[in-house]
């Protein structure tokens, strides 16, 4: 069986004239926690209300376990669990209460059930208490506890560390690692707060204006930083040829960017690398080296600083 969750092909969305969602195309993978990260504005509510089917597509599909969200809409969106507004709770009710009170609208929630979504998000001591008397974080936890009720293959949150203080954006972290490995529940979450979810991320998608302009696995960075690789800008001349001959020779992998190659190389070696390329006829004008940081990469690719 294939392990794609969610997979989103082409998705658009106009609203009046204005295009929002501008073709937005890539799959997550069950067991993992993709961010959907971007700036105020740059569409990632839009486009969480059309993976949850609380909004139409303009164009394209939503595939939910290979179910469509225009033509399957019943059994794609059984799969989907979310917290999109704040979720409602009655604080004068238990969570033990507010959830019981939930599973009665769906059929065949059990009580272990309930109980396991519970130890899912860690409420066990305080579930016999008053909501009422729950910190944001546990209300968190229990919306996410409500969410998960049905046993959904995918889990979405919109930008849940919002309002949280420090020790509550660490707990929700824990929680939504263990129910993506546990559960093998995909997690997607939102956030314009780069630094808040990175952490708990396996891949990060960045969006912007619309558009979808990077996708970026986090323990590539994370690996790259643990192998001391750093960021290299290189200008060369002629271009293609110090690009074919790094990735041909020394299987490097490089982008072009107007006059310079970027890639990650390790510090260390680089004077070996301008020796081999001015061997090999090309003029090497200038090289910049900088730490591999996915925070830089982010603040390149959408030109603002939205880290907070
Ligand atoms: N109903 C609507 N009518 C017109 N424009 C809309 C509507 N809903 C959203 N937009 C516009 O679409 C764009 C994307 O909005 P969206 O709420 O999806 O962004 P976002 O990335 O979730 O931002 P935020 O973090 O501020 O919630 C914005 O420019 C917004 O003004």
């Amino acid at each position: 069986m294939s392990d794609v969750a969610m997979e989103l092909i082409d998705v658009k969305k106009t609203i009046g004239k204005k295009e929002i969602i501008k073709g937005l195309s890539f799959s997550i993978h069950k067991g993992e926690v993709f961010g959907f990260i971007g700036p105020n504005g740059a569409g990632k509510t839009t486009t969480i209300r059309m993976m949850v089917g609380l909004m139409r597509l303009t164009d394209g599909d939503v595939r939910i376990l290979g179910k469509s969200i225009t033509t399957n809409y019943k059994e794609a969106v059984r799969e989907v669990g979310a917290i999109v507004e704040n979720p409602e709770m009655y604080p004068f009710m238990s969570g033990w209460q507010n959830l019981k009170h939930y599973a009665r609208m769906i059929p065949g929630i059990s009580k272990e059930r309930i109980q396991e979504v519970i130890s899912l998000v860690g409420l066990e001591k305080v579930i016999k208490e008053k909501v009422g008397r729950y910190s944001l974080g546990m209300r968190q936890r229990l919306g996410i506890a409500q969410a998960l009720l049905h046993n959904p293959s995918i889990l979405i949150l919109d930008e849940p560390t919002n309002g949280l203080d420090p020790a509550g954006i660490r707990e929700i972290r824990e929680y939504i690692r263990k129910i993506a490995r546990e559960q093998q529940v995909a997690v997607i979450i939102s956030s314009h707060l780069l630094a808040e979810i990175e952490q708990v991320c396996d891949r990060i998608g960045i969006i912007k204006n619309g558009e979808m302009i990077a996708i970026q696995s986090v323990n590539d960075q994370q690996e790259a930083a643990q192998e001391n690789l750093s960021q290299v800008q290189m200008e060369v001349s002629p271009i293609d040829k110090a690009k074919n001959l790094l990735k041909e020779k020394y299987e490097i992998d490089v982008d072009v960017e107007e006059d310079s190659l970027s890639f990650q190389y390790n510090k260390a070696d680089i004077p070996e690398l301008i020796r081999l390329l001015v061997a090999e006829e090309i003029n090497v004008f200038q090289v910049g080296i900088s730490k591999v940081t996915l925070e830089d990469k982010f603040f390149d690719l959408i030109g603002e600083n939205v880290i907070g």
